[in-house]
């Protein structure tokens, strides 16, 4: 049966040009010889670490058998995570589209109809400003117009973000024939106008005008905290803003839907159809929990189902704005290809680029072993990152082999949408699936739609997808399909990495985690790759022993690792070197500029992270998990002050939040500084200590940045005093200790 319905298919495609190709990366051979050698190198040392517990035992606890039974443990969470990792390295491939065959294979008015989701939760964080530009730059999509529909979460339930989308609604009616017209490719007019100079009197600068226009006016509405009477413009926007009574709050609302431009009706001012643009904030209340943001598109999956019922799903985040319009043509390469198994294929990612960043890019914020490196390599598809991803709706419905039955027939994924989408009965009907308490006692969450029980939703989504039997796609142009905004104040881009680490946490420890679960479902590899996010936060524990124990072993005079003369040495030295440059060839061959201070910064972060969110994110988790604490979803901050910005630009970093975090990183940065310096000065013999000194100096030598912001600098991204004090305190009271055993 299955060979017969492929040979339909290639009989079908016999014909028609291809849409895409594959290529093996060239790389293969020697990333699999590679591995064969360093997994060579790691029995070596576990064959010398065995001998040395098997020593310990035998003898009485010391403190160099404490120090030595630590190194084990860190060694074997880094054997583990190198070899999750090979997981990505195994089958790298290449994937190339051609967009220009989509006419020859496919004709317009057969395109599948799109979605776009895009979510919101917080008009100070998430400027509207910058949600207008993500939604206008989808809504002038080289896509027919009548198949294109756009749908905004807001999860702040503020008017002034509806106020912007009234807004933007008027002035798509421009943009749109204007980015036709004059062919533009940056269609969020924000990043158009930044990168083109307007002279006086011509269409730009008009539409320029009328742009800025629109900017003065919502910022206006946001800094009065609500919009005025003098910013209502006809008995439809009042009615709309009378939905904000006295009781509404952020928390507890009713579902306020709103069709912003519908297509059935709306003309550009060329006369065109326009695409629908439709607002949503779902109805919220104390009692009922809303689990952020999978709550958020499981809700927008609904509306939209009553409203279009799109067989194509694209989600977004309010700041991921398009860089290309011609994106859905390319996903169609993949999600419309006669030659793909389309009964498998659940969905195509485009990876997280980012805008903004300096040059060094000093936070790692481009991620690029989450967004570029790692996902080429998974067998059977990337993970989902929350953001530029088109999903087929069906793929949320269930297994690909078991649709799971909706419960009302308006939600099922076959279901004709015959009525406009201001319908009565569309309206009513959207209310009701957006209120509150609509998901009880229903799938949403668990087998249907974006799933709970964690705030890494996108992960724990595409985990489940690929358990149950669907597949993925990469997809990564030349030019970045989308760009988002990255955090740019250090203790944001920590932030943000905690709460990742609290919701790893919560899959890793669930009835799914992917020791017990995943293994089983997906198989070796994709299992070691989810695994490898599984326990990325507990790199604090290799991270934390190095960059302590070694150290303090200097200060006492105690050897922890083989002598320079020993051949063990040997072994070490091509661990640790081995190890660093796989990485640094990795990060340059994944391209877009990258550079070696990128890379030294990128290496830096991962040493920053291990010592603070990864402890303090899996320390967090576990007071939830006792119930000490609640979690939340802290939503990351997209807007900036300008003397942080500032400071981001020169490459500075920014310490000056008072954060406690920022205390064992202090702490170890300290350790280091005087391991190295009284070894120094005791002159200790290098042949002795040649592994542990050298430790100690690439310690010293990630530490700068915060050397000088504890001791040389004045600015506002100087480590606050109280901090420098208590981690002075501690790394005393430690280094103290160490030379007195
Ligand atoms: O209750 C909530 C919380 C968040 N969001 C939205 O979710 C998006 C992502 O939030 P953000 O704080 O910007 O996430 P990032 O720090 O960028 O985190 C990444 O990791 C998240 C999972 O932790 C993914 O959802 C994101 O897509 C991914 O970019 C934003 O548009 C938010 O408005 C909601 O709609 N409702
Ligand atoms: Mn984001």
């Amino acid at each position: 049966m299955a060979m017969e319905i492929s040979s339909r298919r290639n009989m079908a495609a016999a014909n028609l040009p291809p849409l895409n190709s594959v290529t093996p990366l060239r790389r293969t051979t020697a990333n699999r010889l590679y591995a064969l050698i360093y997994a060579s190198a790691l029995l070596a040392l576990f064959y010398r670490h065995v001998r040395q517990l098997l020593l310990l035992c035998s003898t009485t606890p010391t403190s160099a058998a404490a120090a030595t039974l630590s190194l084990i443990v860190a060694d074997s969470m880094l054997a583990f995570m190198w070899c999750s990792r090979q997981s990505f390295r195994m089958y790298p491939i290449r994937r190339t589209e051609y967009v220009e065959n989509i006419p020859k294979v496919l004709k317009e008015e057969d395109f599948p109809a799109l979605d776009v989701f895009i979510c919101t939760s917080d008009p100070y964080r998430e400027p509207p400003i910058t949600v207008m530009n993500t939604a206008l730059s989808v809504m002038a999509y080289d896509y027919p117009a009548n198949k294109l529909s756009v749908y905004l979460s807001d999860d702040g339930g503020s008017q002034i973000t509806l106020f912007a989308f009234m807004e933007a609604a008027k002035f798509a009616a421009h943009w749109l024939p204007f980015c036709r017209e004059n062919k533009v490719v940056k269609r969020s007019p924000e990043d158009y106008f930044k990168s083109t100079n307007q002279s006086i009197g011509t269409e730009t600068e008009r539409i320029k005008v009328m742009y800025e226009g629109v900017k003065v006016r919502i910022e206006n509405v946001a800094a009065k905290g609500e919009v005025g009477e003098e910013f209502i413009a006809g008995d439809k926007q009042r009615q709309a803003l009378s939905q904000w009574t006295d009781t509404f709050t952020r928390q507890t609302h009713p579902p306020v839907i709103q069709a912003l431009v519908d297509s059935s009706q709306d003309r550009d001012t060329a006369g065109n159809v326009m695409p629908n643009l439709v607002y949503v904030s779902r109805g919220k209340s104390r009692t009922v929990p809303h689990n952020f943001k999978a709550g958020a598109l499981n809700a927008l999956v609904r509306v939209s189902a009553v409203m279009t019922n799109a067989p194509i799903i694209l989600t977004l985040d309010c700041d991921m704005r398009s860089n290309d319009p011609s994106t859905p043509r390319r996903m169609l390469c993949h999600l419309a290809d006669p030659n793909t198994d389309q009964s498998k294929l659940a969905y195509v990612q485009f990876p997280q680029f980012f805008e903004g960043l300096n040059r060094d890019d000093i936070y790692a914020s481009s991620f690029k072993s989450v967004f570029q490196i790692n996902p080429i390599g998974m067998i059977n598809g990337p993970d989902y990152v929350g953001t530029g991803c088109f999903f087929r709706r069906r793929a949320l419905f269930g297994s690909p082999a078991a649709l799971v039955p909706m419960e009302i027939p308006e939600l099922n994924v076959d279901h004709v949408v015959e009525r406009p989408i201001q319908s009565k009965e569309s309206m009513a009907l959207a209310h009701h699936v957006a209120s509150c308490d609509h998901e009880n006692m229903t799938n949403w969450g668990s087998k249907v739609g974006f799933r709970y029980g964690t705030v890494v939703e996108d992960q724990f989504t595409s985990y489940q997808l690929h358990c149950s039997g669907w597949k993925s796609i990469f997809c990564n142009p030349d030019r970045p399909a989308f760009l988002g905004d990255a955090p740019t104040s250090l203790i944001n881009m920590l932030n943000q990495s905690k709460r990742w680490v609290v919701g790893l946490h919560e899959m890793t420890f669930s009835r799914y985690s992917v020791v017990t679960y995943g293994f089983r479902s997906m198989g070796l590899l994709m299992g070691l790759s989810y695994a490898h996010y599984a326990f990325w936060p507990m790199w604090f524990i290799p991270i934390v022993v190095y960059s302590v124990v070694p150290q303090l072993g200097l200060i006492s005079g105690l050897p922890v690792f083989p002598m320079a003369s020993e051949p063990s040495f040997l072994l070490y030295m091509f661990l640790i070197l081995g190890a660093y440059s796989r990485d640094l060839v990795d990060f340059l061959l994944s391209g877009n500029g990258a550079t070696v201070r990128q890379w030294w910064n990128d290496q830096r972060i991962c040493l920053i992270r291990g010592l603070t969110c990864f402890l303090f994110g899996s320390l967090e988790f576990g007071l939830k998990r006792l119930g000490i604490s609640v979690g939340g979803y802290s939503v990351t901050s997209k807007a900036t002050n300008d003397e942080q910005s500032k400071m981001y630009e020169q490459g500075v970093f920014d310490f000056g939040a008072s954060s406690p975090m920022f205390v064992p990183l202090s702490v170890a940065a300290l350790i280091n500084l005087v391991a190295f310096t009284t070894a120094l000065a005791r002159g200790l013999a290098v042949e002795r200590f040649a592994l542990q000194m050298l430790l100690a100096g690439f310690g010293v030598a990630n530490g700068w940045p915060l050397y000088q912001a504890m001791f040389f600098r004045s600015d506002k991204g100087k480590l606050p005093t109280t901090i420098t004090l208590a981690s002075a305190l501690v790394a005393a009271l430690l280094c103290a200790a160490a030379s007195l055993a």
